[in-house]
């Protein structure tokens, strides 16, 4: 049986990439599209983008989760939590690909897959979680004497900084480090700072254009530096992701994944 897939944002960049990647994938259904109330897409059809009729009409009435398997959210942190209320209320799981979030609503998403199975990654592309890989690798064999950076560059458009996904490398690497993030992150620099304090992680955020995303994490030592990048040309990859998680999910009524485990990675 096909996967009903609902969708949330679903006039926004990444939610008409998954519009178009659900009705063009035969084994999912669009049960239902998105919209906050007010929202001028209200009452269009959803692929209308599309120059298509596929007969599922935007709406912002969130009954319409009923009967579905899987709600697909890259909205706000605000909109993602509630749609969780609802999933949790109407039983259907979730994938959440937004960014953004503050400890408290992160907690509220883990404690919610005690009752329904939740994949939630700040990146759904293949290449990015593989980098994943790579940095835990990168950073367990240069533990000593080697600076990290994170560069996150992505379209003027983005409300959100650090990227997710900067902060989910640079997690990454400290957690290699046995760190913590929290403890060795700096998020700016300006005016007469002083010399680099050993065993910290910078972040530098450029925006503007249209950069769908791009990410590098530096080690820079004495004599070299290894540069690991990823860049994104399309958002299909994002889109992509979104329905292996899908497909992962099918078989799932609780617990809390990432896209290491949709990917196999773990
Ligand atoms: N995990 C991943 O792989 C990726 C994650 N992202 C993340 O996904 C999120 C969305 O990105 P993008 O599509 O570019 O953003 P857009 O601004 O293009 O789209 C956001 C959508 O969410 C809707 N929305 C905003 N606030 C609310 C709310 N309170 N309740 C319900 N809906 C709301 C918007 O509606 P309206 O049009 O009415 O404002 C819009 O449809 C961001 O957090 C981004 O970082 C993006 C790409 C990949
Ligand atoms: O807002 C975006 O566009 C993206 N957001 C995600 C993030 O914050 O990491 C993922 C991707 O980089 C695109």
């Amino acid at each position: 049986m096909a996967i009903r897939i609902a969708i949330a944002g679903a006039s926004g960049r990444m939610g008409r990439m998954l519009v178009e990647a659900t009705l063009a994938a035969a084994d999912c259904q669009l049960h239902a599209a998105l919209v906050r109330p007010g929202s001028d897409s209200l009452g269009q059809d959803a692929a209308a983008f599309l120059g298509k009729d596929c007969g599922v009409a935007i709406g912002a009435d969130l009954k319409a989760l009923e009967g579905a398997d899987v709600l697909i959210d890259f909205t706000r942190p605000e909109g993602t939590l509630a749609h969780l209320a609802a999933c949790r209320a109407y039983g259907v799981n979730m994938i959440i690909g937004t960014t953004g979030f503050g400890d408290e609503e992160s907690a509220a998403i883990h404690a919610a897959a005690g009752d329904i199975a939740i994949v939630h990654a700040y990146n759904m592309s293949a290449g990015v979680n593989l980098l994943v890989k790579l940095l835990e690798i990168a950073g367990k064999a240069l533990n000593v004497g080697y600076d990290v950076e994170v560069i996150e560059m992505h379209h003027r458009m983005k409300v959100d900084a650090p990227s997710g996904t900067a902060l989910m490398l640079g997690e990454t690497v400290a957690e290699a480090q046995g760190r913590t993030l929290k403890d060795a992150a700096v998020y700016a620099r300006e005016g007469i700072t002083g010399a680099r304090e050993s065993g910290t992680i910078g972040f530098a955020t450029l925006r503007g254009g249209d950069v769908i995303g791009d990410h590098t994490v530096i080690f820079a030592g004495l004599g070299e530096r290894i540069e690991i990048s990823h860049k994104a040309s399309n958002r299909t990859i994002y889109a992509q992701g979104s329905l292996r998680a899908a497909h992962f999910l099918a078989d799932k009524t609780s617990g809390f994944y990432d896209m290491q485990d949709v990917l196999g990675l773990r």
